[in-house]
């Protein structure tokens, strides 16, 4: 396999284990694609398509990010640290905020169009 295959497959293995393990993954991207589908029905515009493109990817960028700082945490300090506990709450915090963003997007574009077509 090519280095540049194998880049794919290792990063594929990151997004198979984060499915995984993580619950709160599992639940983004249905979630992701419950918006997809629905955005879809309602016919966005190319620029509401990308905000909401954007919404995702920032929850599940996070969301990863997030996945790798806890696993990289309790390899370095598995035993109580405060320090240990303050980064987990910061990369916590991050995807809190990315999903507030998320949120009103998903407010913002969707529900209006969500009202007139009721
Ligand atoms: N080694 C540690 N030292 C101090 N506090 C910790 C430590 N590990 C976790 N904590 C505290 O417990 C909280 C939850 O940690 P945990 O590792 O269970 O994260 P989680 O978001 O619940 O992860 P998971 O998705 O794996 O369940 C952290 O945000 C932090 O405040």
């Amino acid at each position: 396999m090519s280095k540049f295959i194998k880049g794919f497959y290792f990063a594929w293995q990151g997004i198979a284990y984060s499915f995984r393990t993580q619950l709160n993954f599992k639940v983004e991207v249905f979630s992701a694609l419950c918006v997809i589908a629905v955005s879809y029905y309602l016919g966005l515009s190319t620029a509401e398509w990308l905000w909401i493109a954007l919404a995702i990817t920032l929850v599940l960028v996070s969301e990863l990010a997030n996945t790798a700082i806890e696993t990289l945490v309790d390899l370095v300090s598995p035993d109580y640290n405060p320090k240990a506990g303050i980064v987990k709450d910061i990369s916590a915090a991050v995807v809190l905020l990315t999903g507030l963003f998320a949120l009103v997007t998903g407010i913002l574009i969707l529900l209006p169009k969500i009202l007139h077509a009721l």
